[in-house]
Parts: C-alpha cells; sequence; structure tokens
C-alpha cells in the first residue's frame, strides 16, 4: 500500500489583509502537519485574497505577495510537506494567477493559470494573463530578497508536475477544472496520480453539485486523488466564498469541509491509498 495523507483547508482570506493571510495560512499548515499530512493545499489567491480586483495591478500587492512567501519558506512551515500557496506572479511585464509549490524551504515549481475565470462575477482576464506555453517549463528569476533568503535563484515556471519517488503530483487552478480540455486528463496519462485544485469560488445556488460533478467525473475512470481548496467567507467584496475544500478518490468524496462556516480555517484531511488509483487504471490496457 501507497499510503499518502493529504490536507485542503478553507481559508477565510480578507483581500490586502495581508497579515491575518498570512497567519491563516501559517495556521493551515501547522494543522495539516499536526494530522501527519505531506500535502498542504491552500486557495487560489490565499496570499493576498482572491478578491483583490484592481489592487492586484498595483507593484506593492506583488511584492507583498513575495514578502509573506518569504516568511513562509524561512521558517520550518514547508520542512516535510509540499505547500502550495495561491499567489499573484509577474513575469515579464505579465502578471499570472499561481499556485507556487514549496516544499523543505525550497519553491520547487510555480504553476500559473491556463484558463482564467471570466464569466458571471469573475473577471481575471483584467488582472491576469492566461499562460498559454503548454509545452514548455521556463526559468523563472527570483525575486532578489526571496534568491537570497531561500538560497535558490530560479525555478521552473509553467505547465508541469512533480515527480516524487513513490508518486507524481500537479496543480490544476479552479477553472481549469471546468474547460473542454482539463489538464488533469493529459496529467493522468502521464501518472500524475493527485491532482491539487486551488480554488476562489463564490457561492451560487447548486454551484457545489456542479463541483463535486467535476471532482467525480475527473477521477471514477481515470482514477486519480482529487484535492479541492476553497476560500471561505466574504474578503471585502461582494462576494461569498462557500468553502467545502474537499478530497476525491477514484470518483468517490472521501473528505469535505464545511460550506457556511463561520471558521477562519478549517483543514480536510484525508488518508488515501494510492494503490487504490494504480489498480483502478489498471482496468485499462
Ligand atoms: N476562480 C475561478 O476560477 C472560478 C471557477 C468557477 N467558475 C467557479 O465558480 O468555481
Amino acid at each position: 500500500m501507497r499510503l499518502l495523507k493529504v490536507a485542503s483547508c478553507n481559508l477565510n482570506q480578507w483581500a490586502m489583509d495581508f497579515d491575518c493571510n498570512l497567519n491563516n495560512i501559517k495556521e493551515s499548515i501547522t494543522q495539516a502537519k499536526q494530522a501527519g499530512a505531506v500535502i498542504r493545499l491552500g486557495p487560489e489567491l490565499e496570499i493576498t485574497g482572491y478578491g483583490c480586483e484592481d489592487h492586484f495591478l498595483e507593484l506593492d500587492t506583488i511584492n507583498h505577495g513575495w514578502e509573506c512567501l518569504k516568511e513562509i519558506l524561512v521558517g520550518d512551515w514547508t520542512d516535510g510537506i509540499l505547500c502550495s500557496v495561491g499567489m499573484p506572479v509577474i513575469k515579464g511585464s505579465e502578471r499570472y494567477n499561481c499556485q507556487v509549490l514549496c516544499f523543505n524551504r525550497k519553491i520547487i515549481m510555480i504553476r500559473p493559470k491556463m484558463w482564467l475565470a471570466n464569466d458571471g462575477n469573475y473577471r481575471e482576464l483584467r488582472w491576469f494573463t492566461a499562460w498559454k506555453h503548454k509545452d514548455q517549463l521556463v526559468d523563472f528569476q527570483l525575486p532578489s530578497e526571496i534568491a537570497e533568503a531561500v538560497l535558490q535563484q530560479s525555478v521552473p515556471f509553467g505547465y508541469g508536475y512533480l515527480r516524487f519517488l513513490d508518486t507524481a503530483v500537479a496543480a490544476e487552478v479552479c477553472e481549469e477544472l471546468f474547460t473542454p480540455i482539463p489538464p488533469h486528463a493529459e496529467l493522468a496519462l502521464n501518472g500524475v496520480e493527485v491532482f491539487m485544485n486551488a480554488s476562489g469560488s463564490h457561492h451560487q445556488l447548486r454551484k457545489l453539485d456542479v463541483r463535486l460533478r467535476a471532482f467525480i467525473g475527473a477521477t471514477h475512470t481515470r482514477g486519480g486523488v482529487y484535492m479541492y481548496s476553497n476560500q471561505q467567507g466574504c474578503d471585502g467584496g461582494r462576494l461569498y466564498y462557500d468553502g467545502c475544500s474537499c478530497v476525491v478518490v477514484n470518483g468517490e468524496v472521501v473528505a469535505q469541509g464545511s460550506q457556511f462556516s463561520l471558521r477562519d480555517i478549517e483543514v480536510v484531511t484525508a488518508q488515501v491509498d494510492l494503490d487504490a488509483v494504480a489498480s483502478l487504471r489498471g482496468i485499462y490496457q
């Protein structure tokens, strides 16, 4: 058996409240570690808050994001646990909505969102560029203060996955799950068994059902562990995010957080058997 314990979080982040957001992130990592998890997934843009709107266009917002990440990286937070942290990143002169993957005090990959949410209440195209270079991982030069603090100059940036000794793990950023050819389809064919979806999804009647059907659809025939993390509560804008972070294995929901909780931090954990994924995939020859 290849047992893996994962943790996915509902966090009540506030737009531009960096101190509060950072504390919530740290506390969620602590709780994930206490539960014995080796992967901790946080919601989309958790460092800045999802609803920063035009503050995403200010350089300060991006810089403060890096300062917060630095604080996580120089402490022992990421020791022994893969942490996906959501934050905006500028590469060249473009802003990307990213999952920054950290492990053992290093950034091991930055995964920019490839399909932006721009329907209904979403206006991500106003602030972010969609990453469209699906066929390459490029070198991203870390801001000098981060580079000095973590003794690392650059990091792979783009679409890819992380291969560990016993499994492979990848990010799929929120809206990407709901697109015609979601990344998890091809990632699964490349051996990725664990998907980490960082989301900023507001409450809308019956949307939870749409989400759950997507997680189940993503894994019930192709197999996989689907981790979903969402923002929780209001964040200063006009939307209410309804949490429900969960873990789905081979089409079955094995853990789910609350939907209308008043708690700022809720960490949902699950112990999963990766061999169940390999075994389901063994059906297709
Ligand atoms: N932040 C997003 O990408 C939103 C994705 C999706 N439309 C949802 O509401 O859940």
